[in-house]
């Protein structure tokens, strides 16, 4: 992969850092002191539902600041820093339809870059090569309330790819949609040359990733080399079903 394309100067991917991370939400302690780093151009990061993997999302991308302690992505506090955050992250929601603002999908796909700096015509060309790369360039026109939800998800992965973000972070993207179109938008994300940051709380969407952050009631579990971690959490996802902590208000 060329990875050279996407603000990728350096070979290494960008690193995610985390030291005693904090974060409250209405007096309750979310996350409750994270200390990790992963360095990896493909990460996971799985736990069960409120165990804080999306307000991680939300606190990499520098969308909330933390209560306490460092979060750094590629050495950037995106929370302070929303230059940097606009050149090196793009973040992809669970609900397309809360990303998508544009009627047509060519519109849609040059807004990130408009942004950027871009001027009309440079970020409708921009859209258009990246339709092109995604062998989608007979979609410009279309009307994105006309699109199927497996569809306006592969819009939003495009025009988050027209950013050229060095980082994409995927918060759940693919929950609700068929296997098949899982599958499909699982290969569209695979070519993207820049690092992928994956929330999820279905192991098989990791089976390639090279390093997983396990979290588990807002504190990390393990975290390591995917071959090591997902075992060891399917093996104690599998030992929680069998318990009925669904009935347990206090989670
Ligand atoms: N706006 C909010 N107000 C109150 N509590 C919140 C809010 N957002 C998150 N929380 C709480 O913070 C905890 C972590 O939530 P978070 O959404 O980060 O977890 P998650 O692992 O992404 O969960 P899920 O897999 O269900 O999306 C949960 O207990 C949740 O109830």
């Amino acid at each position: 992969m060329d990875r050279s394309l996407y603000n990728g100067a350096t070979p290494s991917a960008p690193v995610l850092e985390m030291k005693d991370l904090r974060h409250e939400i209405e007096g309750k302690e979310v996350l409750r002191g994270l200390d990790v780093r992963a360095d990896a151009w493909r990460i996971g990061i799985v736990g069960r539902n409120g165990s804080g993997k999306s307000t991680l999302i939300r606190l990499l991308a520098g969308l909330i600041v933390p209560t306490a302690g460092i979060v750094r992505l590629g050495g950037h506090d995106l929370a302070r820093d929303r230059r940097a955050a606009l050149r090196e992250v793009g973040i992809l929601f669970q609900n397309p339809d809360h990303q998508i603002i544009f009627p047509t999908v060519i519109e849609e796909i040059a807004f990130g870059p408009r942004q950027q700096g871009n001027g009309k015509t440079a970020a409708e060309d921009l859209a258009r090569s990246v339709l092109d790369q995604f062998g989608k360039a007979h979609w410009a026109e279309a009307q994105t309330n006309a699109l199927s939800q497996g569809q306006k998800h592969l819009v939003c992965l495009m025009a988050v790819a027209a950013m050229k973000p060095r980082t994409i972070l995927l918060d759940e993207p693919f929950s609700g949609l068929d296997i098949p179109t899982r599958q499909q938008l699982h290969r569209y994300l695979a070519q993207y040359e820049g690092q992928i940051v994956h929330v999820t709380h279905d192991p098989t969407d990791l089976e390639t990733y090279d390093q997983t952050i396990w979290l588990d009631a807002g504190q990390v579990a393990l975290a390591g080399a995917t071959a090591d971690v997902l075992p060891r959490y399917i093996s104690e996802m599998h030992r929680q079903g069998e318990r009925d902590d669904i009935s347990d208000l206090s989670r």
